[in-house]
């Protein structure tokens, strides 16, 4: 028989957990990722074939984890995830999220799909100088007018970044899913398209993503779309039209999040977006996509420091912050922790997950002999070699 957890002290442990209390189709939902799920499991094992190769007879009395994103100063370089849906996970949803966030001063971004209303969210987090930044992600619309509504409701909420979700003309073939489908229940709905402008896409259901995804054909999944009045997932984004439709819409910055590649990472630069996260979406997308650690590297040498780089896949230790931040990582998301955390005990469970990680990172610099976040370099990491013995320098 398993063992009875009680104190949780690692992320693996809350997701037990949380596997535990949450209903099967949506443990099956949060955990997933596409296909064969070699992306998703992808993003664990590169960060385990990377070492640390920890230096000695360093003052490490005192280890600082703070660090400075857009002129504001975080206690410690994580962030949470957008992730659709939360009150999945607990009936405070989105709620708790933003309390732990707003309680631990961590930056968050919510998800335009989520169960509680934009401007609820931001009433929660009241905006100060200094204090943590707080960001909408969107998916834009097939028909982009359709996203402008909006775009203004959430600089008006107070929101400070767009981050657009680039990796996801469609959904990923989520066979889980699939097989365990996910149905929003009555009492719960998608709060930012409640009561706006009818179009059926407002009106975007999980169900229209499982007709889509179940389509025999791709042309009998296109006539899905045109059934439901279009995706919520425009297809046809393209870097010009697109971002300069987004400056002229919005002064929020504009994030793109899901560049895997440094082809990508230049053209975000050269079309002068603010930030960029590398991101695979958590294996949920394209499951052929690297690892998000293995395409970092070369995505920090193209973007040479001219803006910030944001990161997220399979980060569940301090270590793996640590490794992301060497490779050139300025501020490190976390997703599926997030809704482990809110599923084993709301907002307590969230702040939670964020003390777990933070405490691991603080023990890992100062084991690695590196008291504060600037002085994490890739010259502390190490590559296990896949054949023979010992580790490559990276
Ligand atoms: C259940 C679930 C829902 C998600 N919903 C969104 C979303 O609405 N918008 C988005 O941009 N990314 C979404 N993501 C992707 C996350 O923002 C993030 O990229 C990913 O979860 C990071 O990987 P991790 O879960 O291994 O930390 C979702 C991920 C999960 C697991
Ligand atoms: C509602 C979905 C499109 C949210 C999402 O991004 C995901 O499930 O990965």
């Amino acid at each position: 028989m398993a063992e009875t957890i009680v104190n949780p002290v690692t992320i693996d442990e809350l997701e037990s957990l949380a596997r535990q209390k949450l209903p099967k189709n949506v443990y099956d939902y949060y955990a997933s990722g596409a296909d064969d799920q070699k992306c998703l499991i992808r993003n664990r094992a590169a960060f385990d074939r990377i070492l640390i190769r920890p230096r000695v007879m360093v003052d490490v009395s005192k280890v600082d984890t703070s660090t400075r994103l857009f002129s504001v100063e975080y206690p410690f370089p994580i962030a949470f995830a957008p992730s659709a849906m939360q009150k999945l996970a607990h009936p405070q949803g989105e709620e708790s999220v933003a309390r732990a966030a707003q309680r631990l001063g961590v930056n968050m971004t919510i998800s335009s799909q989520s169960t509680t209303s934009l401007e609820d969210i931001a009433s929660l987090m009241p905006n100060t100088p200094d204090g943590p930044e707080r960001w909408f992600q969107l998916y834009v619309t097939e028909n982009s007018a359709l996203s402008t509504p909006l775009i203004k409701r959430a600089a008006n909420a107070g929101y400070t970044a767009l981050v657009i979700t680039v990796d996801t003309p469609l959904l990923g073939n989520r066979i889980n899913e699939r097989k365990t489908p996910l149905v929003l229940p009555s009492n719960l709905h998608l709060a930012n398209y409640k009561g706006s402008e009818k179009t059926k896409a407002d009106n975007y259901r999980p169900s229209q993503e499982r007709q889509l995804l179940d389509a025999p054909t791709a042309a009998q999944a296109k006539q899905v779309v045109r059934d439901a009045g279009g995706s919520i997932h425009s297809s046809s984004l393209t870097w010009t039209e697109t971002i300069s439709w987004l400056r002229s819409a919005t002064s929020m910055k504009i994030i793109l999040k899901g560049v895997m590649t440094e082809e990508d990472a230049e053209l975000a630069v050269k079309h002068g977006v603010d930030a960029i996260v590398v991101s695979n979406h958590g294996g949920r997308q394209l499951d052929s996509a690297p690892a998000t650690i293995e395409a970092l590297p070369s995505i920090a040498a193209a973007t040479k420091g001219q803006i910030p780089i944001l990161f997220d896949g399979g980060v569940r230790h301090g270590s793996d912050v640590f490794k992301a931040i060497a490779l050139g990582a300025d501020l490190v998301l976390v997703g599926r922790p997030v809704l482990w955390g809110l599923a084993y005990d709301g907002q307590i469970g969230v702040e939670l997950v964020a003390n777990i990680l933070e405490r691991e990172l603080s023990r890992t610099m100062a084991l690695a002999g590196i008291p504060n976040i600037r002085g994490i370099d890739k010259k502390f990491l190490g590559l296990r070699r896949r054949d023979g013995f010992g580790i490559a320098r990276l």
